[in-house]
């Protein structure tokens, strides 16, 4: 993915950019940067969930085809007013899948993600671990090449925590790139390859993990780092 001069603006206040940025090879990427730096509005406009304002974001495969092989899951999960097997079943029954292999897949999924046996409970009265773990379960069930990841384990404790970061390392070992937004700088070193470094809308900083916390190049980073408030 290339983005060029990426803006997004809303009535007429600019969220974020310009950002030119270049995601390529294997792993995860934490987007990471204070309060309002635009982490989310990023995670969106690569999506196609926000419109350019200015600039562009290229995908080697085209627009169309990219969001396809993507999925996104967001802060709060949506839950379908369903079954948990029938939140697992929708994304495959929507690509195509047939009805019985669709439910097969839900079923091992849910003993996956522990929740085996809670397949016909309605999934909107699940815990909030849970259904963290049923939205993540959901958006890997059809291979994604891409996952965007907004805060997934935010207000999460740490056994909902640890599950779902078992997870993230299960699927980007599977092949599936990752991009996720974390206040958790504990969560960025323990999963990240490369950090983005976001402030007031625009990369700061991008780097390799290992580099970025043990030596970041910009004062804004290192202060960031250190637990300083930075804007
Ligand atoms: N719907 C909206 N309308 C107007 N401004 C918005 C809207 N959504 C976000 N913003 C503003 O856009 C900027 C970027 O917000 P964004 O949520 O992308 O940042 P963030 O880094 O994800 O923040 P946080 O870490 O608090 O989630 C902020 O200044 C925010 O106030």
């Amino acid at each position: 993915m290339r983005a060029t001069g990426a803006c997004v603006h809303r009535r007429g206040k600019r969220l974020i950019g310009p950002v030119d940025l270049v995601l390529e090879g294997a792993g995860l990427t934490a987007l990471i940067g204070p309060n309002g730096a635009g982490k989310s509005t990023l995670l969106k406009a690569m999506h196609g969930l926000e419109r350019l304002s200015m600039g562009r974001i290229k995908w080697a495969c085209g627009a169309a085809q990219a969001q396809r092989a993507q999925a996104f899951v967001f802060q709060t999960p949506v839950m379908l007013r369903r079954s948990v097997l029938d939140n697992l079943a929708y994304p495959l029954r929507l690509h195509g899948t047939p009805r019985e292999a669709a439910r097969a897949a839900g079923v091992e999924w849910c003993e996956r993600i522990g929740l085996a046996g809670m397949e016909g409970r309605q999934a909107t009265v699940l815990s909030g671990g849970e259904k963290q773990k049923l939205a993540l379960a959901r958006a890997l069930i059809c291979a994604p090449q891409l996952l965007f990841l907004d805060e997934p384990s935010a207000s999460l404790d740490g056994r909902a925590t640890r599950e779902i970061e078992a997870l993230l390392r299960l699927a980007t070992q599977a092949g599936t790139r990752i991009v996720m937004a974390t206040h958790d700088m504990g969560q960025a070193r323990r999963l990240a390859r490369e950090v983005v470094f976001l402030r007031s809308g625009k990369v700061h900083e991008h780097a390799p993990a290992a580099e970025f916390f043990d030596a970041p190049s910009t004062d804004a980073a290192a202060a960031f780092l250190a637990g300083d408030i930075v804007d």
